[in-house]
């Protein structure tokens, strides 16, 4: 059964139109980014999946329900971007009545707090008022909110805006452990953190759907991302354009190169690169296989 499905979805807010004939198929597994310029109708999009709002156009179904089903209750939830927390109650309290909201008995409510609350490396939080929390604990509080019910479909909006890179850095792991059960679908402008976390990409833009775009390299080609230390970049672009199974080199700015070559043969480029080094008296900064998400969406 798929994930999400959006058919034909579009979304007015009175004049002005957020979202124009999304069509999506998506499936459960790794965490999917959604990216776009401020204004692009990213929050859109998550309102009408969390079934918040109603599209005004077109349909959406999520496994196969209708958001905001109540078949979808425990399946479904959200972090969304300004997430806060009842300053007078603790975080396991407020887990616990959450819990309750979503159905689970008083008793089971505490325990799933305290489940929820380890998940994200915060059980020593449980009693503490959110007014002694750090804002990366905060936002982790939120996030063990949305995992309450062990929910299919986490929908996480800019979950690292504000935060600390070592903060920024445990929610990312939060997400890939628990990535294998719940299927992320994480909206941010941080592609590099998204680069990171995600297989699929989709890219909006003026409520449009630009791309859907896979971070896995297809089959045949792959991309090789070279940064120099020294060299004459124009001269070294044309010598790997003279090696052999290379497809396409571009240059990015003055020190690199993105090269896109058959799959079969990555090794042998690496060695023919290196000769070039050799010969040329030339020196790299970083070889990287594949290129990143900024290449990936914004070249042309
Ligand atoms: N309640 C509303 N009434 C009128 N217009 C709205 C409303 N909510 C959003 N919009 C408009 O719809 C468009 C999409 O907004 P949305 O918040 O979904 O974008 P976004 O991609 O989430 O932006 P950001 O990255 O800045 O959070 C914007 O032009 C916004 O001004």
């Amino acid at each position: 059964m798929k994930l999400i499905t959006c058919e034909g979805v579009s979304k007015q807010y009175g004049t002005k139109t957020a979202l124009n004939k999304i069509n999506l198929s998506l499936d459960t597994g790794a965490p999917i980014a959604l990216v776009g310029p401020n204004g692009a109708g990213k929050t859109t999009l998550f309102s009408l999946l969390c079934g918040y709002l109603h599209p005004s156009e077109g349909k959406i179904t999520i496994l196969g329900e209708k958001p905001g089903s109540p078949q979808l209750q425990n399946l479904v939830s959200a972090l969304p971007q300004d997430a806060a927390l009842d300053p007078n109650f603790t975080v396991v309290s407020q887990l616990t009545f959450f819990a309750k909201l979503q159905g689970f008995t008083r008793q089971d409510a505490k325990q799933e707090a305290l489940r929820v609350l380890e998940l994200v490396d915060l059980s020593s939080a449980a009693l503490m008022l959110p007014k002694s929390l750090s804002h990366g604990m905060s936002k982790r509080v939120s996030i063990a909110q949305a995992l309450i019910g062990s929910p299919k479909l986490v929908l996480l909006d800019e979950p690292t805006a504000g935060l600390d890179p070592a903060n920024a850095k445990k929610i990312r792991q939060i997400v890939k452990d628990l990535s294998p059960k719940t299927t992320f679908v994480i909206s941010s402008h941080n592609l590099e953190e998204l680069e990171k976390l995600c297989d699929q990409v989709l890219y909006l833009e003026q409520g449009e759907l630009q791309q859907s775009v896979s971070m896995k390299a297809d089959a045949e080609t792959a991309f090789l991302t070279l940064t120099m230390l020294n060299a004459d970049i124009e001269q070294l672009a044309d010598k790997v354009r003279a090696l052999p199974n290379i497809l396409n080199v571009k240059m990015n700015n003055d020190e690199q190169l993105i090269i896109e070559h058959h799959i079969d043969t990555s090794l042998g480029l690496e060695i023919s690169l290196w000769a070039l080094f050799v010969d040329n008296n030339w020196q790299y900064k970083a070889m990287m296989k594949g290129r990143s998400l900024e290449e990936t969406l914004f070249s042309s």
